[in-house]
Order: C-alpha cells, then sequence, then structure tokens
C-alpha cells in the first residue's frame, strides 16, 4: 500500500491517495497497524483520500485504535495541500467532503504547493444531546463531572466530533495522561470524546493540551482548537479571534459573528512517502 505521511503542526497521519490505490484490507483493520510507532509506519491515524460525488475531494479519518470520526482538523489541512499539490483539484478554493459534511478550504500557495490553509470548519453544534452528552442543556458550559475522585467544570462542543473543553491554571500531565482517558469513556460521553485542557493566556491567547478519542495525547488537535475558540467565547474567558499554541505549533482561530462558522489557519506539511507491506494475517 503506497502512502504519504503528512503532519499539521504535529498532529501526524499516514495518508493514502485512494484515486489511484486500493486498500489491502478494511480500514479500521489498517488504521492501528500503520500507527504504531515501532511495529508499523507511526502517526496518530489513518486518512484516506477518496473520490467525492459532491466535493473536491473525500476524507475519512480513523484514530489510532481503529475508529472512525467525522472529523480532523489538521488532516483536512494536510488533504486540501494534498489535494492541491498533487494536482488532484488545482484549486486555491476547494470543496472537501468529510463526515460533517462538505467544507470549504482555502490555499495560500507559493511556487506551485500550498503553505498556510484557512478552513471554514462548520457551525459549532452547541445542543447537548447533539453533541452527544449526557446534559440535556444548550449550550453545556460549566457543567460539572466527577471523574476519578475530582470534580472537572466542563464545556462541550461538537465540530462534527465531540469535545470536551476544560480550563485550567496548569494542563499537567496528571491532568492529561490520567484524567483525559478516564473522561473520554466515562459516562458522559455517549460517544467517548476528544479532551482539550486549555490555559487562557489573554483574552486573545490560549494553550492548549488534547486527549484524543481513539489516539491518546496527539501534538495538536485543530478541531479540538476550534471548539476551545468557542467555549472560550461562550464562557466569557476570550474574544472571538485567538491564537492558540499547542504542542506542536500555533493555530489562528475565528469564532465569525456574521455566519456563526468558526475559522481555523494553520501548516500542512508532506514529511515523506513510502509503501506497507501488510502482514500475511491481514490479507
Ligand atoms: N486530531 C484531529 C481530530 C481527530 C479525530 C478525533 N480523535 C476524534 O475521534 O474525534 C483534529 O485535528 O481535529
Amino acid at each position: 500500500m503506497r502512502f504519504t505521511k503528512m503532519h499539521g503542526i504535529g498532529n501526524d497521519y499516514v495518508y493514502v491517495n485512494c484515486f489511484a490505490e486500493e486498500l489491502p484490507a478494511p480500514p479500521e483493520k489498517i488504521a492501528p497497524l500503520v500507527s504504531d510507532r515501532h511495529f508499523g509506519i507511526g502517526g496518530d491515524g489513518l486518512i484516506l483520500i477518496t473520490p467525492s460525488e459532491v466535493a473536491d475531494a473525500r476524507m475519512r479519518m480513523f484514530n489510532a485504535d481503529g475508529s472512525e470520526s467525522e472529523m480532523c482538523g489538521n488532516g483536512l489541512r494536510c488533504v486540501a495541500k494534498y489535494v492541491y499539490d498533487h494536482d488532484i483539484a488545482k484549486k486555491e478554493t476547494l470543496a472537501l467532503e468529510t463526515g460533517a459534511g462538505v467544507l470549504t478550504v482555502q490555499i495560500d500557495a507559493a511556487n506551485g504547493l500550498a503553505e498556510q490553509v484557512r478552513v471554514n470548519m462548520g457551525q459549532p453544534i452547541l445542543d447537548g444531546k447533539k453533541i452527544p452528552t449526557s446534559f440535556d442543556t444548550n449550550p453545556v458550559v460549566n457543567q460539572k463531572i466527577e471523574i476519578g475522585g475530582r470534580t472537572f467544570e466542563v464545556n462541550c462542543v461538537s465540530m462534527g466530533n465531540p469535545h470536551c473543553v476544560i480550563f485550567v491554571e496548569e494542563a499537567t500531565d496528571e491532568l492529561v495522561l490520567k484524567f483525559g482517558p478516564q473522561i473520554e469513556r466515562s459516562s458522559y460521553f455517549p460517544a467517548r470524546v476528544n479532551v482539550e485542557f486549555v490555559e487562557v493566556i489573554s483574552p486573545t491567547e490560549v494553550r492548549q493540551r488534547t486527549w484524543e478519542r481513539g489516539s491518546g495525547e496527539t501534538l495538536a488537535c485543530g478541531t479540538g482548537a476550534s471548539a476551545v475558540c468557542v467555549a472560550g467565547v461562550l464562557t466569557g474567558r476570550t474574544e472571538r479571534k485567538i491564537l492558540n499554541h499547542l504542542l506542536g505549533g500555533d493555530l489562528h482561530l475565528e469564532w465569525n459573528e456574521a455566519d456563526n462558522c468558526v475559522y481555523k489557519t494553520g501548516g500542512a506539511t508532506e514529511v515523506f512517502t513510502g509503501e506497507w507491506t501488510p502482514p500475511a494475517s491481514l490479507t
């Protein structure tokens, strides 16, 4: 299986161009194998770039545990770069199909290659039942949950996929690595959840660490950064335009008042290409 390794500020996936490549096995079986950083290629998951009947291309994303997610913000910037750089659609405005609908992406290119990518991430979903959470409010802000003997105040947002945003003084290893997985799998979140621990530096600047559903801690999460932008406004902590520092780099976010959509801008990088041989047990 030919693949391309790409990352969006350190959130790295194995990408397969399904315009040209046929998968040797179901993607949910391939994802855990290729994601393994010791026995596989190494990555936070698997992303398929496939033909679409309604857009320039379609993204399907699988976490490292093989579960499929509706959306991936960093992944979508990389898909846009791949589609543009590899001439699948050489357009500076691309329509890309995701599990969260068709999203519009703006490419800022130099010498025929995409550099910065701005994604219209769509409108956040704030209804507790639709996110989904066990809370029956709209929006879900400043709600208390009990996890492992501690109380957390959570703010929940779906950007197509579910997020639980927790504002903290310091996003420590204990919070991310011990409580992140417990929150992910707690009964408050029937479809599991991505968890963001966020330090507010100023009304226009935050720092985020993420425990991702199905992949563990990652260096960045684009849908998470979008959810943080929304949660910051809803709780009165931040303005509508913020700079978010993630472990792997920075993202610019805006929750636009006029159209209620979140806009996310950042880089996308192609690292290497290769060929992966599936184990005999898989084929
Ligand atoms: N890293 C991604 C989100 C990937 C999916 C997530 N783990 C989920 O299960 O919803 C991003 O950049 O948004």
